[in-house]
């Protein structure tokens, strides 16, 4: 197995400042760009974090009916400074139009498009404890894209029991269920001792993309996704912030450390 990779993103990448005729002339869609692709590769990691932001609040306003949004009403609804959503809208190639902002729908299809949502990714949780358990009778996945379609665990008191309406399957059946179920998407929530062998189970059976919520560093093949979830540096980036803001306090300069990135940037994985 190979070694873990570090983050793929280019972080601090820069995009290209738009000229006078992108911000007044309305630019391609992503998917009509030619480099889109390799526009996506260049996105920092903490962009990506925050266009999924943007997209949770922009579907909130679809819903209400809206058209069109500025980059100002976008930002405040995301809690994020306009400065710093305009630089990640322009990542995808979206500058709006002046005076009129972004179409709502538009700016919605070329997030997805990037974030590659076009179409479902269907998820397998692996250890259906008190984690698992949440995770399968959430609702909110399968209206983002993301169905959990198939439960594995070792117990035998779980198996065949069904949880959020699925049936919990042993995991010596991922293999056929995750091929039969199209899983594209592992999520790992057994103890840390057991996450490297079920790890190794989803990777045979071919799913190419993981989320890790065990505090173990998994290795896996180079073209296997891991991302991971800790909830306890999420309350350490938290603690630091709070920190620091009563450092600033202190010096009596009154600037609150606590800025809208930490809100936007809540889930921080690796
Ligand atoms: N990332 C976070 O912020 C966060 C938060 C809470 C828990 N966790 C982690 O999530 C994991 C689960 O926590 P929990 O509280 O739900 O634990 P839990 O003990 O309630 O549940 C673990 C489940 O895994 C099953 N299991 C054990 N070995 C297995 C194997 N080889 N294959 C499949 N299933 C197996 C058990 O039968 C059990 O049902 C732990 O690693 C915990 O540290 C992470």
């Amino acid at each position: 197995m190979a070694a873990q990779r570090g983050q793929r993103n280019g972080v601090g990448d820069t995009p290209p400042a738009p000229t006078a005729a992108e911000i007044t002339t309305p630019i391609p869609r992503v998917a009509e760009v030619p480099a889109a692709r390799d526009r996506a590769r260049a996105i920092p990691e903490a962009a990506v974090a925050r266009l999924a932001v943007y997209l949770r609040v922009l579907s909130g306003m679809q819903e209400q009916g809206a058209g069109t949004v500025s980059s100002e009403e976008l930002a405040v609804a995301a809690g994020v400074n306009s400065a710093k959503l305009r630089k990640d809208l322009s990542y995808i190639g979206s500058y709006g139009t002046r005076g009129v902002g972004y179409e709502v729908v538009v700016l919605i299809e070329e997030i997805e498009r990037i974030l590659g949502l076009t179409r479902k990714h269907s998820v397998a949780v692996v250890g259906i404890g008190n984690l698992g358990h949440a995770l399968a009778n959430y609702g909110g996945f399968p209206g983002r894209g993301f169905p959990v379609t198939a439960l594995f665990d070792v117990d035998p008191d779980l198996v065949g029991v069904p949880v959020g309406g699925i049936p919990v399957d042993h995991i010596d059946d991922i293999p056929r269920v995750c091929a039969e179920r199209e899983v594209s998407i592992g999520v790992i929530a057994t103890p840390p001792p057991a996450a490297q062998a079920v790890c190794d189970r989803l990777v045979e059976a071919g799913v190419q993309c993981i989320l890790n919520f065990a505090p173990v560093v998994l290795q896996v093949p180079d073209h296997v996704e891991v991302r991971k979830v800790d909830l306890a540096v999420e309350l350490q980036v938290l603690s630091f912030h709070v920190a620091r803001r009563a450092d600033d306090a202190a010096q009596g300069d009154g600037v609150a450390g606590m800025g809208p990135d930490l809100q936007v940037n809540g889930m921080v994985v690796s």
